[in-house]
């Protein structure tokens, strides 16, 4: 388990003042200024689940698990994993922790994959049965072979955060911290990375934190969500309950004789003030409603009056639209739900 207790990160900056003059009155006289990347922040993950931990630029994600896997120490409050304050006991953390930064290397720049791996097997005291197995699956999944001798510095960024995965769990960690892994990676790849996490979470019961700004990662992995805005914790839970927060929703139909797509949309949005209908693939349409203003019972029911409705369905709203709205809205736009507390259980 994760826990971070009332966690505060801050940076102290120096102002630096334009122009010549002003650079060389900043050696005299300096004013700083303080940056809370992380402001309070409270939160559990359970061990074993996949937190997509979700948040705009510079809204304190790094930051964050950076104090979790022990990089940073911080300014106020304290975070657990799996009962370990990794600033604090960095070694023992590191045991027990897989990293990816898609910005810095874990690896040796002037060695190779095979020679980093080599090392990183020793200091991990990796079993050979596991070491054998994990290089088996390496090389299926991210084709870990074709990286060749060539050293860490001179290969592609995505061929180094191939890598930089397969090292992040060499040693079969309990807790794997991934910070944009899929950065540089094709769409092949990117699957293959989504596959190996899945299948190692299935096998080992991994826990894993994720962040990234590809909804695709999200959605093809996490089954949790921790939202930050401007350093705190905006939502916890589901992504399922996430995407309950969503402010529009939509049902797709085909019908039976009738009006055509045009003439049926217009008469939909005639009849429902504030709903979106559009014509959709294979003569279908979409009827997007605000879920303030009206029911999905409502909705259908209007649809049957209306329609010979030969198919009916309700997609999944869509994630990237729910992310956008908090990230544009700020804290006071989501609904915030199960936001985990302080105190909510200690680390196992
Ligand atoms: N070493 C540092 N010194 C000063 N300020 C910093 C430092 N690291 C981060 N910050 C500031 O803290 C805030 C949070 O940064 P952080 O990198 O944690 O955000 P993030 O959510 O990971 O963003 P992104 O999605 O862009 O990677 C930003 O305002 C950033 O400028």
């Amino acid at each position: 388990m994760i826990v971070a207790e009332n966690l505060v990160k801050e940076f102290r900056l120096t102002e630096r003042k334009p122009g010549l003059v002003g650079s060389l009155s900043t050696l005299f006289t300096r004013e700083h200024r303080i940056v809370r990347a992380v402001d309070d922040v409270s939160f559990t993950i359970p061990a074993g689940s996949k937190t997509a931990y979700i948040g705009a630029n510079g809204a304190g994600k790094s930051t964050t698990i950076k104090m979790l896997t022990g990089i940073m120490t911080p300014t106020g409050g304290r975070c657990l994993v799996r009962g370990i304050e990794p600033y604090r006991h960095r070694q023992a953390n590191a045991r027990s922790i897989g990293v990816v930064f898609g910005q810095r290397s874990q690896l040796w720049w002037d060695l190779s994959v095979p020679d980093s791996f080599r090392i990183l097997r020793r200091i991990y005291d990796v079993p050979d049965p596991v070491y054998r197995r994990n290089l088996t699956l390496y090389r299926e999944l991210l084709d870990i072979d074709a990286l060749g001798t060539t050293p860490v510095r001179q290969l592609s960024l995505g061929q180094r955060m191939r890598a930089e995965i397969a090292a992040s769990l060499l040693h079969d960690p309990a807790v794997v911290f991934w910070d944009e892994p899929t950065i540089g990676l094709d769409m092949v790849l990117k699957d293959a990375v989504r596959h190996l996490v899945n299948h190692v979470h299935r096998e080992l019961g991994t826990t894993v934190v994720l962040t990234s700004h590809d909804i695709a990662d999200i959605a093809a992995i996490c089954d949790s969500a921790l939202v930050v805005d401007r350093g705190r914790v905006v939502h916890q839970g589901s992504i399922r309950d996430l995407l309950r927060t969503a402010e529009r929703r939509s049902v797709v139909f085909d019908h039976r004789g009738g009006p055509d797509p045009g003439h049926a949309c217009a008469r939909i949005e005639q009849e429902l003030p504030g709903v979106h209908a559009s014509p959709a693939e294979d003569g279908r349409i979409k009827v997007d409603y605000p879920v303030d203003r009206f029911t999905s019972r409502q909705v259908l029911a209007f649809l049957l009056e209306r329609f010979d409705l030969a198919d009916c369905y309700a997609p999944e709203p869509d994630l990237e639209d729910v992310l956008r709205r908090i990230y544009a809205g700020g804290r006071s736009a989501p609904r915030t739900t199960g936001v985990a507390g302080p105190g909510q259980g200690d680390a196992a």
